[in-house]
């Protein structure tokens, strides 16, 4: 069974230290927003869907403190306790759009006592985290038939369970094609410089059984050209119209290599990854993270002090680079901005 990395119980919102894996497995207590916050913007929990999950427990507790006299006090409260959730990673369109949901929920029940309210909150974050383990399910299912038997697949970060509600995007495409029966070996970039790869995918896959190969991220190019490489799969922070995908810095990289090897390149993500609003990546706001994470491997000073330092959490793959976009409604190929749009307008 993979790992839930977020866990509510009786007012308490668990979530395992991603800082701390692979060596300590450490599960720290949340019950404020400002708490959950924290936790976002600091990667005690990461990944485009865990955070959306998360926020909506922040914005449940913050919803359960508000000291209101009538719903437009409640709303206004509210809208501050979203804004500072909404503050602590700007990439991953996950965080804004489970944001969004709590506040429309709240608008739809402005007529119920404030403390039905926020009861119903509280229950909205419980569907938010519930939903997001099936719908990546449901995409694995969708994506394992493009993954053939024996398969040796490289992944980029961690799109894992960690990285969601549970199961995974990318890696939930790789569990459903192993629990088809297929036989398939993952390489894992190490990801530098926060190494989501070599401490999170290489755990998890390995706590699972699913055999997994750490390779340092300037290895796979070298890998593909000895054609060791059948394809690549990885997940997404946000999508844009027409198909760009913005996800962990390094990926437009791998994507550029697949394409120069003729490799498949798949993105795994939820619907609630696409950003309609974003006609192109050139408009994905790019997350610059503390030079320290550079600089500094846990404490271990890796670089000179006094020299200038770039972190760019994220770039952006045009999608020329991307031979199909998975998620939980179907596969998008081609025109991106066409299939995407088609996947959106349907139902689930
Ligand atoms: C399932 S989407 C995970 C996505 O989020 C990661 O970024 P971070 O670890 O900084 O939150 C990375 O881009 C993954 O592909």
């Amino acid at each position: 069974m993979s790992i839930k990395p977020i866990q509510y119980h009786d007012g308490i919102c668990r979530m395992i230290d991603q800082r701390l894996l692979p060596t300590e497995e450490v599960w720290l207590e949340y019950t404020d927003y400002q708490g959950v916050a924290e936790a976002i913007q600091t990667m005690v929990v990461r990944g485009a869907p865990a955070i959306g999950v998360a926020a909506a427990f922040g914005a449940a507790f913050g919803a359960r403190d508000i000291a209101a006299d009538d719903f437009a006090g409640f709303a206004a409260q509210l809208e501050k306790v979203c804004s500072v959730l909404a503050a602590t990673r700007p990439t991953a369109v996950n965080l804004f759009w489970a944001l969004e949901r709590m506040q429309r929920i709240a608008k739809e029940h402005c007529q119920q006592p404030l403390a039905e309210i926020k009861e119903r909150l509280l229950q909205e974050a419980l569907n938010i985290a519930a939903e997001d383990e099936q719908i990546n399910r449901t995409m694995g299912a969708n994506g394992a038939p493009l993954i053939a038997d024996g398969s040796r697949i490289l992944t980029h970060c961690n799109a894992g369970a960690l990285a969601t509600g549970g199961y995974g995007t990318a890696l939930g495409v790789i569990r459903a094609a192993v629990e088809s029966g297929k036989k398939v070996m993952v390489y894992a970039d190490e990801t530098r410089p926060f190494l989501q790869g070599s401490r999170l995918t290489a755990w998890e896959l390995h706590r699972d059984g699913i055999p997994v190969t750490l390779i340092c991220d300037n290895m796979a190019g070298a890998l593909m050209n000895q054609g060791k490489i059948d394809c690549v799969i990885v997940g997404a922070d946000r999508i844009a119209a027409n198909g760009d995908v913005a996800n962990k810095i390094g990926t437009y990289t791998v994507a550029v290599l697949a394409k120069e090897h003729n490799l498949p390149f798949y993105v795994a993500a939820p619907i609630s990854t696409i950003d309609p609003a974003l006609a192109d990546g050139s408009m994905i706001p790019i997350e610059e993270r503390d030079e320290a994470e550079v600089t500094h491997c846990a404490k271990t000073r890796l670089a000179p002090e006094g020299i200038g330092v770039r972190n760019p959490a994220f770039d952006v793959t045009p999608a020329r680079l991307v031979s199909a976009i998975i998620t939980e409604r179907g596969v998008a190929r081609g025109d991106y901005r066409t299939s995407l749009a088609e996947l959106l307008a349907k139902q689930d």
